[in-house]
């Protein structure tokens, strides 16, 4: 990214970023292609950037986070994208359900909860999409039925990340089926007690780093005061974490992209045909510079989106903005990158064909291309 992009960064942002930029490249890249390989789970990894405070940044140092601004989260989000997709994958799916707690839990609970996610003691995963329905939100069927001082969860969830590793998981269910969308509630729901079934650990594309799992809730019983914020509440709440959430996977995408691009220039400098480094060749250079523009725009762009979230303007239409963009120029820029390394470029031994793998999904995860466009369409009509 040229020097400019910073320019209108606070020092504290300059210094969250360098920070997240010093680990990611210390700690997450150099274990990166071969945890693609291994699938392993970055214990340590998270335990690095967990000690630093980028397992709770967006909770509040009273309860043991670093109290991020959102442009300060993304800036880190695309640092560890650009080092390993996967793992800016757990890292903001765990720092999403610590918004979610400071958004509508009780004191009690944040109390309980947030300082075990902010430390990384806890890995969070959000059960949210089910089998039968991922864009149809209004479509879920887990359902939780009140009994006494308990509730009991049923139903099966699907695309979860961190769902095989998570210490603290929340759950999106149906308190009161004729109420549609104000008939669904948030649970906190502890995955080691019965009921939490890993069904199966997905075997997928790329981002291999990031575990998905498929979780069956079978009379999953969580405690009343399990509930997160009123009954029936559970659904606007989860519509605005995938809004805010939107911004921090367009960061994704553009630290991936970067990383392709950096890619793509080693390579072009350094490769030479016909007696000179290909980048002299026009259409070489051409390319680079299209890929660079891309980059730019879409990480100036996603720094916009995330300091609407910060002046708490509603920004649904530019999230899903930066999201489509950000998501759709990433897939571009590393097909071109892989391109450019000819047929190195399809070899593991160079990092693209990852970045073209890992990159891949963030135009389905957090809302799909069209349901970005659906929802663009809607603030113009
Ligand atoms: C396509 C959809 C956006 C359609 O949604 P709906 O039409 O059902 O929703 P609305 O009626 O518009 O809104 C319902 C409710 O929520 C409030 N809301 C909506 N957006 C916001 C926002 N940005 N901020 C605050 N509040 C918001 C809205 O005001 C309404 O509240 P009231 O009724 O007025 O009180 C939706 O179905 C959709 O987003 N679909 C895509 C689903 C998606 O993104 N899935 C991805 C799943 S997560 C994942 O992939 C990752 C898994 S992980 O890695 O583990």
């Amino acid at each position: 990214m040229s020097d400019t992009s910073a320019v209108f960064l606070s020092e504290q942002e300059v210094m969250i970023r360098d920070s997240a930029r010093k680990v990611a490249n210390e700690v997450v890249a150099t274990t990166a292609a071969a945890r693609d390989q291994s699938q392993a789970w970055p214990n340590d990894e998270l335990k690095s950037v967990g000690e630093l405070g980028f397992m709770g940044m967006l909770v509040p140092d009273e309860y043991g986070g670093s109290g991020a601004s959102f442009v300060e989260y993304c800036l880190a989000i695309e640092e560890f994208a650009a080092a390993d997709a996967g793992f800016a994958t757990i890292v903001h799916v765990h720092n999403s359900l610590g918004l979610t707690l400071m958004w509508s839990a009780s004191e009690e609970q944040k109390r309980k909860h947030l300082p075990k996610l902010a430390s990384g003691e806890h890995i969070g995963a959000f059960l949210l999409t089910e089998p039968h329905a991922g864009s149809d939100t209004a479509a879920f069927r887990t359902s939780a039925r009140r009994d006494g001082t308990e509730y009991i969860l049923n139903g099966s969830k699907q695309f979860i990340s961190n769902g095989s590793e998570a210490g603290l998981a929340i759950v999106l269910a149906v308190t009161d089926p004729a109420a549609g969308k104000r008939g669904k509630s948030l649970f906190l729901v502890d995955p080691k007690q019965p009921g939490y079934e890993v069904a199966r650990v997905e075997s997928k594309y790329g981002q291999h780093t990031a575990h998905l799992a498929q979780i069956e809730l079978k009379d999953c019983r969580v405690p009343a005061e399990n509930l997160i914020g009123a009954e029936g509440a559970g659904y606007p709440q989860t519509m605005a974490l995938l809004s805010h959430g939107r911004v921090a996977i367009a960061a994704q995408a553009v630290g991936v992209a970067r990383a392709a691009l950096e890619a793509a220039l080693r390579y072009a400098k350094d490769r030479e045909a016909y007696s000179a480094p290909i980048i002299n060749l026009q259409a070489v250079s051409f390319d680079l510079a299209d890929m660079a523009m891309h980059v730019e725009v879409a990480h100036n762009y996603v720094l916009h989106a995330a300091r609407l979230v910060d002046a708490n303007i509603p920004c649904a239409k530019e999230a899903s903005m930066a999201k489509l963009f950000a998501s759709e120029i990433a897939e571009k820029v590393c097909s071109t990158a892989l391109q450019l390394h000819g047929g190195y470029g399809y070899l593991k031994d160079f990092p693209v064909e990852r970045y073209c793998r890992d990159v891949r999904v963030c135009k389905i995860y957090e809302g799909t291309s069209h349901i970005q466009k659906l929802i663009i369409a809607r603030s113009l009509a």
